[in-house]
């Protein structure tokens, strides 16, 4: 039975239409009645049993609706990270002893349950608790979820491929144990792919793991931890615990198993995190394995050449869809003035029509709202400056209103400063800042923006001339980690665009890869002499 296999050879999950009168959208719409019309216990899910965490209660509301509550959580209290990091530590031999196509198929499972009988299911909890339009949660909580599954099962398996030659009379091999300890997945609020991809990657590689999801993600990760079960994901291997994370700061980081962290978040948290292992570094059994992937200020270039369609495209999808609350939205614009002229007026049209709802009543709507109140305070704030400063034009939306839901209309505003914040802070809202240039000075143009904000993960040129294009990618090699030409900045797919970015962006893993993968493994080189010297002197000793 130690045959050698070949996995399943991925391919991208189709996107379905959602059209009205389509089978899909009556089994979202059903699913979205089903799901906003109960009270979810979200609760923890430790050494497989499912129980609610020890400390303060937390409502999960409907972002766009934000008096209805989808469910309660309780904050994990320390002793509850305690008992997650014994049910890891506990669950580590027999899931490292299982085969890696055993593994593996666990993750192929929760792939198919996905794309069948569990779609509805998480992309309705993405829409209700994220407030993600159905073409926002499908590309999310469906295919990329999908994607993340099964290409990283077959990442995975090229990883372990990966063998040393061997000289006469020797055979040397190269072993892959996953690491020694626990790791941690720390997930933020904006995908429901990510918060499944991060527990299970190391998993697959034979780590078991400790899950912190969002607080606004629960409900889709309470999902995504029933398919995982019923895919059947052994007791002990994810240990989801909800809540802050301020218990898993305390107990899991500072633990002398800690083997690594997976985190999709903030800057500042990463950079907490980071701090945190830090402090702690003479007291791990291994120097534990840091991945993390964080925030933006990802740009559009245009160059005077470029298609006026194409660019106002990419601006509205790329800036707008899901509130731009992406770490990929395009956040900053450069246009040339001739280029400008001629759309300015168009595009702004095309914004101020954008609609904007409850996303899961209208499933036709383009956008919903802002994630939580925290979020619209931090938008609002940032539209406010904008509008009272002389420098700053508000070219389209500039209002907001959190009387049902937190709703932040999307926004451009125009600065002729490229150093205004609008150019380097990320506000991660529909808040879009343009710099106007003059036509001539495209070259000193892209030596102003290549460094002017912290970070380096999406950007994009358009262009139709390709001395232009050829100039903006060697100009801006190192400002962002996933690079677009004539497209938006946004929407990287598993397995044909790798995401990840550098700088302040993060250390650039590349989810969804074998880069990522790798990360997850510790080596052991293996030698064996079929046969060995027998005498100690060489030659040349005569
Ligand atoms: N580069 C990427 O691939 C990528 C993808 C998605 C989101 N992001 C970034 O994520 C951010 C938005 O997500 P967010 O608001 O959920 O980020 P966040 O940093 O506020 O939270 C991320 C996660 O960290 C947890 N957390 C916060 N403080 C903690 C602490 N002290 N100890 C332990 N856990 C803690 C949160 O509860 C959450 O689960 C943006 O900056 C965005 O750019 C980056
Ligand atoms: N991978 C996603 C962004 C993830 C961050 O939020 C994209 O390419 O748009």
């Amino acid at each position: 039975m130690d045959a050698v296999t070949n996995v399943p050879v991925p391919a991208n999950e189709p996107v379905k239409t959602y059209a009205p009168g389509s089978g899909e959208r009556a089994a979202l719409e059903a699913k979205i009645k089903e799901i906003g019309g109960e009270q979810l216990d979200l609760t923890m899910t430790i050494g497989g049993e499912s129980r609610l965490g020890g400390g303060a209660p937390v409502d999960v509301v409907e972002p766009h609706n934000h008096r209805h509550v989808l469910g309660q959580l309780k904050n994990a209290t320390d002793d509850d990270v305690r008992a997650a990091v014994d049910a890891a530590r506990e669950a580590a031999p027999a899931w490292r002893a299982l085969s890696y196509d055993d593994r593996a198929a666990i993750l192929l499972k929760a792939a198919d349950l996905l794309s069948g009988p569990w779609r509805a299911t998480l992309n309705a909890a993405t829409v209700l608790g994220q407030s993600k339009s159905v073409q926002q949660a499908e590309i999310d909580s469906a295919c990329e979820l999908i994607d993340f599954w099964r290409f990283n099962v077959d990442f995975g398996r090229q990883v372990l491929t990966q063998q040393p030659t061997s000289s006469p009379g020797v055979w040397n091999q190269m072993e892959y144990r996953p690491l020694e300890g626990f790791v941690v997945a720390i997930t933020p609020f904006n995908f429901s792919a990510i918060a499944g991809n991060l527990p299970t990657a190391p998993a697959l590689m034979g780590n078991t793991v400790i899950w912190k999801p969002s607080p606004t993600q629960q409900v889709a990760a309470h999902f995504t931890m029933r398919i995982l079960e019923e895919a059947g994901l052994p007791p002990g291997v994810i240990n989801l615990v909800t809540g802050d994370g301020q218990a898993v700061s305390n107990v899991a980081l500072p633990h002398p198993d800690l083997a690594g962290i997976h985190f999709t978040g903030s800057t500042g948290t990463f950079q907490h995190l980071w701090r945190t292992v830090g402090e702690n570094i003479a007291g791990y059994r291994s120097y534990p394995r840091l991945v993390g992937e964080t925030g933006g200020k990802d740009f559009v270039v245009a160059h005077p050449s470029a298609d006026p369609a194409v660019l106002k495209t990419a601006l509205v999808r790329g800036a707008f869809e899901y509130q731009g609350q992406k770490c990929s939205a395009a956040s900053r614009a450069y246009v040339p003035r001739s280029l400008w002229g001629r759309i300015r007026d168009e595009f702004c049209d095309e914004v101020e029509a954008l609609t904007m709802g409850n996303v899961a009543e209208d499933l036709s709507a383009f956008m919903g709202a802002v994630i939580d109140e925290r979020a619209f305070a931090k938008h609002k704030a940032a539209i406010e400056r904008a509008q009272a400063a002389d420098s700053i034009k508000v070219l389209a939306g500039g209002g907001f209103d959190d009387s049902e839901g937190y709703f932040v209309r999307p926004t451009v505003l125009e600065s002729a400063d490229p150093t205004d914040e609008i150019f380097t802070t990320e506000y991660f809202g529909p808040i879009l800042g343009v710099h106007v240039y003059d036509d001539a000075n495209y070259d000193a143009m892209l030596d102003q923006m290549e460094g002017i904000a912290q970070y380096a993960l999406t950007g994009a040129i358009i262009a139709q001339d390709r001395r232009a294009i050829a100039a903006a990618a060697e100009r801006l090699r190192f400002a962002a980690g996933n690079f677009y030409i004539n497209d938006k900045p946004t929407g990287a797919v598993v397995g044909q665009q790798p995401f990840g970015g550098a700088r302040a962006s993060g250390t650039n893993d590349k989810a969804g890869s074998i880069f990522n993968l790798i990360r997850w493994v510790n080596t052991r080189s293996i030698k064996e002499t079929f046969a060995p010297p027998t005498d100690y002197r060489y030659p040349h000793m005569g």
